[in-house]
């Protein structure tokens, strides 16, 4: 098994005498990721070879990360801030990593970045937290869904009980259920701390719901019932919630505006109104923003995060209003940023070299302070993008600036 090469592992495949998803049981991960790119390159003509450049080590991310390991895939990352944060869990200037392939989303977030700090920083809070799972439950008719319900309201002692055994960090918090005809969903709410928690609230979800079976006629029909709701837009999570619930805000001196970005707080604000709040509700959005998704996914790439879930942490609405004094006051509200600095992919050594950059690589103290730090960064760098998009909008520089950064 040590002396196989990435030709012999591929050669032994090739004569059926190994499955191609079983490479790593016969070899070192490094070589039969080596053997798997010389199968699939053979049989597609790709040149694979720069998916051997990686800098993590196959066999810390095979069977946890990934499966039928190819290599890596490499996406250039740069920079925007420092920025002054003032934030609930930490505060201070932070530089913000920033993962993606789009020209002049950097430059425009680094802009963004410039301007909060020219208005004194800006100000970060999480204001709600939970991450959740909802089962659906099989019952014969309504009277039984009623009884389910009360079941599950008088009995949240021994649910939590019985979840909590399964985790050291986890914390149940409440669980709400919604009846449809017979079905029942019950949606879980946990404090998973410094995790994003998808994986530890399944498996505490899990113990609850055999605790609800034994107890009552309700079946398990699927542990998520998609009223959770995991990597689907879905309303339930923009009002209720989902993860971290996070708001940042700044206000920007009128002259800042002005020279800086070559517009005025009255043109931004005309421009949030009809854009962003008209324009997306003529659309049917639930992000009531103009690029949200290109912070939250850049920092999620570069952080390690489950870049499925940018379709939650996008559910943002941005608002911006004139101050007294004619400065330009301006918001944005992520409602649902499902965020972890342990578990997933926050390891890789990539991604934790971002994590570092924020200060919040690991577990924090106290727990979960890690998370809410840098859900509260990535919030500011959103608000960073939307005031710099707005205001490139307002001075008509979006398309040239693309011109000149973007192609
Ligand atoms: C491109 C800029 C920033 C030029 O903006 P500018 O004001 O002409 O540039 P400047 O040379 O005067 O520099 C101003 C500041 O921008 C930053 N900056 C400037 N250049 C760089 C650079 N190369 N690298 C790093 N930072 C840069 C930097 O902070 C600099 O300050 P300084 O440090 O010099 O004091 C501006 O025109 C801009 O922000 N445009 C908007 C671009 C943008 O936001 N694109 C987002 C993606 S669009 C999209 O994906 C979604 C969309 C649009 O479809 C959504 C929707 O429907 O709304
Ligand atoms: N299973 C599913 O349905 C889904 C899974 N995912 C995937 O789940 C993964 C993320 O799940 P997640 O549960 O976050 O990660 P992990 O499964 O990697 O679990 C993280 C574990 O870290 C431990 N831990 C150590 N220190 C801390 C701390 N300070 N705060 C919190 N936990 C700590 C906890 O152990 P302990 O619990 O023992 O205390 C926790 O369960 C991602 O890979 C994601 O892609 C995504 C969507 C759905």
């Amino acid at each position: 098994m040590t002396d196989a090469t990435p030709a012999s592992l591929a050669e032994r495949v090739r004569d059926g005498e190994i499955r191609f998803h079983e490479l790593e049981d016969h070899a070192d991960a490094n070589v039969a990721t080596a053997a798997r790119r010389l199968l699939v390159a053979e049989a597609t003509d790709a040149d694979l070879d720069p998916l051997g450049e990686y800098a993590f080590d196959a066999d810390a991310v095979h069977g946890s990360n990934i499966e039928n390991t190819l290599g890596g895939v490499q996406v250039p990352i740069g920079v925007a801030g420092p920025v002054t944060i003032d934030g609930g869990a930490s505060s201070g200037e932070r530089y913000l990593p920033l993962a993606t392939t789009e020209g002049a989303l950097v430059a425009s977030i680094n802009r963004g970045c410039s301007v909060v700090n020219d208005g004194g920083g800006a100000t970060a809070r999480v204001t709600k937290n939970g991450m959740t799972r909802a089962p659906v439950f099989r019952v014969a008719d309504v009277a039984e869904a009623e009884a389910l319900v009360d079941w599950v309201r008088d009995n949240e002692a021994a649910l939590r009980e019985a979840a909590e055994s399964t985790t050291s960090h986890g914390e149940l918090l409440d669980v709400t259920p919604y009846v449809v005809g017979n079905n029942v969903f019950c949606r879980f709410r946990y404090d998973t701390k410094d995790a994003m928690g998808m994986n530890m609230v399944t498996i505490a979800t899990r113990e609850a719901c055999d605790a609800v079976e034994a107890e009552t006629d309700a079946s398990l029909v699927a542990l998520s019932g998609n009223l959770c709701s995991d990597k689907k837009p879905a309303a339930i999570n923009a009002v209720e919630g989902r993860g971290r619930s996070v708001v940042a805000d700044a206000t920007i001196p009128r002259e800042v505006i002005e020279d800086r970005l070559h517009t005025t707080p009255e043109a931004i604000v005309e421009i949030n109104t009809r854009k962003n709040l008209v324009g997306s509700a003529k659309a049917g959005a639930l992000g009531f923003n103009a690029h949200v998704a290109n912070a939250v996914a850049a920092m999620f790439l570069a952080t390690g995060q489950d870049e499925a879930q940018v379709v939650e942490g996008a559910n943002a609405i941005t608002t911006a209003e004139t101050t007294a004094d004619g400065d330009l006051y301006v918001s944005v509200s992520l409602a649902s940023l499902e965020v972890g600095t342990v578990g997933g992919g926050t390891k890789l050594p990539t991604q934790r070299a971002s994590l570092e950059i924020l200060g919040v690589a690991g577990g924090g103290d106290p727990a979960g302070s890690n998370a809410d730090a840098l859900a509260e960064s990535i919030a500011v760098c959103a608000l960073a993008g939307e005031l710099s998009l707005l205001a490139a909008l307002g001075s008509r520089h979006l398309s040239s600036a693309h011109e000149e950064l973007g192609r």
